[in-house]
């Protein structure tokens, strides 16, 4: 089966700095991939190779076996900072209704897809505020629901939930994992926190850094639908657990740059 996203020895140099070297990954449509690695290992970097955002100096990245070359509609971002990525004069509804004018949707069609994505996000009620009457959490979910209003088959999040407090970000992973079992997505999650990774994918790709490369990669082979509670307690997130942490550790020690 062809992958939906694929790096074939990609790489990216920042003028003589090479950011990013030798990426070999499959991602199979429907798969919940999360990458951690030291700070400036390169996976914002990464995030923005799938995205379409910047080309690889060397190899290829692709999308359904097709080179990305530029941002695709099938493809969406989620960025950690929901403050700059939400217009401020414009209301929840009027924030969703952003990604239909770009998709070009009929306007008599978008009030019903609206009023779908704030209901599947747990925002009824809120259409009519604007970002600032909105709590973090609140106004990340209009960020998905506004990434979900452009049909991805693709989300790429970029530590989405690391200014969200604990509770916030436990029930925004929980609310993101039955969407994906729900709907089939592909999920592509860069975070720094090691239990979440864990606790959302299927794989957590474990970058080392200078050049940021690909150093372990790990299964997680625990069934779905995952429990706040119970998983964390499960032997197989803790064996992983304790692996991933060894491996970021070890990963420190190389020289930042
Ligand atoms: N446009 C750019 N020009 C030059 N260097 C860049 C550019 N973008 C990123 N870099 C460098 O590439 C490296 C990887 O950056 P990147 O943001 O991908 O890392 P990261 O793993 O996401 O970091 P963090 O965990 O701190 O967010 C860093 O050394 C960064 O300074």
């Amino acid at each position: 089966m062809t992958p939906l996203i694929s790096f074939r020895d990609a790489g990216v140099a920042f003028g003589s700095k090479q950011v990013l070297e030798g990426l070999n990954l499959d991602i199979a449509e429907g798969e919940f991939v999360c990458v951690v690695g030291a700070s400036g290992c390169g996976k914002t970097t990464m995030l923005r190779l799938i995205a379409g955002l910047h080309p690889p100096s060397e190899g290829v990245v692709s999308y359904a076996g097709q080179a990305i070359a530029r941002p695709r509609p099938e493809i969406a971002i989620v960025f950690q900072d929901y403050g700059k990525a939400l217009l401020p004069w414009r209301t929840v509804s009027g924030n969703i209704e952003l990604a239909l004018e770009a998709a070009g949707t009929p306007r008599a069609e978008r009030g019903a897809i609206i009023a779908n994505l704030i209901a599947l996000m747990g925002l009824e009620g809120d259409g009519g505020k604007f970002p600032s009457e909105l709590s973090g959490g609140m106004q990340q979910r209009v960020q998905i629901a506004r990434s979900l209003a452009q049909r991805p088959q693709v989300l790429l999040m970029d530590e989405p939930f690391g200014a969200l407090d604990a509770m916030t970000r436990q029930g925004l992973q929980d609310e993101l994992q039955r969407l994906m079992m729900q709907q089939r997505m592909t999920v592509f999650f860069v975070t720094h926190d090691l239990e979440e990774a864990i606790y959302l994918g299927d794989r957590v790709i474990g970058l080392r850094r200078n050049p940021g490369r690909i150093g372990k990669v790990f299964d997680v082979r625990i069934g779905r639908p995952r429990d706040q509670v119970a998983t964390p307690e499960d032997p197989e997130f803790l064996r992983i657990r304790r692996e991933l942490y060894d491996f970021i550790r070890d990963t420190e020690r190389e020289p930042a740059s």
